[in-house]
């Protein structure tokens, strides 16, 4: 694993056909720093994700990411995005995770074998390598794919609702993961809706609404006043508006075409 980097968003913009859904965000998530990104449905959360995985072209902006390339950055999309009905059985999945140190036909050697072992006991998936993804539960399903993330071995992991549809003893399970990380001095960044559970776990919070509403300490980011905010941006949005009062005259000149 490479030594840790920050990463650096300046003026960042996001979006899909012209249409922004992130707009100007800037700032800096440093090494080993433990992120939630917090805020209403539509926020742009999922986007941010995958504009700093390198998944989505920038509208706007830059993000440096200390020297890494965006395959450096271990990336978890929302679990609705995964097609479970691919014929591969938990263990040739997991062992996806080392693709990037062996390539599509390179053969796992002995240390990567032993690895993804270790990655599906640390999971507490023994005994499930041979069934296929379409037979797992929702939880198991997580556990598998953070396996492939223990396997992956990135300093940078980026989380997109990793505890949606898991109940709480697998929420534990994987939270207990995540903090091996802190130690390890990996950065995590993660989207979460529930907010007990970044106030308990995450020290640094974006809440954000298209726009950052607050970037910083989660007990100050996470107020009822800086969320009623965050509601208030989304439920504001119209589509076919100028995107932002900054970008207004460069929507007009665009919608002008
Ligand atoms: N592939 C896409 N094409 C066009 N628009 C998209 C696409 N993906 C997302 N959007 C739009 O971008 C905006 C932000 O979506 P995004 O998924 O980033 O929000 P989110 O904060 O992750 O929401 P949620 O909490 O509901 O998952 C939304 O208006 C959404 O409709």
């Amino acid at each position: 694993m490479q030594a840790a980097a920050p990463i650096r968003l300046a003026d960042v913009t996001l979006g899909y056909d012209r249409h922004p859904a992130v707009h100007h965000l800037t700032g800096l998530i440093p090494a080993g720093a433990l992120l939630a990104v917090c805020g209403p449905n539509g926020a742009g959360k999922s986007t941010l994700l995958k504009g700093i995985a390198g998944l989505i072209p920038l509208l706007g902006g830059r993000i440096d990411r200390g020297g890494l390339g965006p395959r450096d950055i271990a990336y978890l999309p929302q679990a609705m995005e995964i097609d479970r009905s691919f014929p591969i059985d938990v263990l040739d999945f997991v062992s996806l995770g080392a693709l990037r140190r062996k390539g599509l036909f390179g053969r796992l050697d002995q240390a990567e074998r032993e690895r993804v072992s270790a990655a599906l006991a640390a999971v507490r998936l023994e005994g499930f390598e041979s069934r296929g993804l379409d037979t797992l539960s929702g939880g198991q399903m997580q556990r598998a794919l953070f396996a492939r993330l223990i396997v992956e071995d990135q300093q940078a992991i980026l989380l997109d609702e990793p505890f949606g549809a898991v109940d709480e003893a697998t929420t534990e399970d994987l939270l207990h993961l995540i903090g091996h990380w802190r130690d390890e001095g990996r950065t995590v960044v993660a989207v979460l809706h529930d907010y007990e559970l970044v106030r308990r776990v995450f020290p640094q919070t974006l809440l954000i609404a298209r726009e950052p509403v607050f970037w910083g300490a989660t007990a100050e980011a996470l107020t009822s006043e800086n969320l009623a905010r965050a509601r208030g941006m989304v439920e504001a949005l119209d589509e076919a508006a100028p995107v932002c009062g900054r970008d207004s005259g460069e929507a007009r000149r665009a919608n002008a075409f």
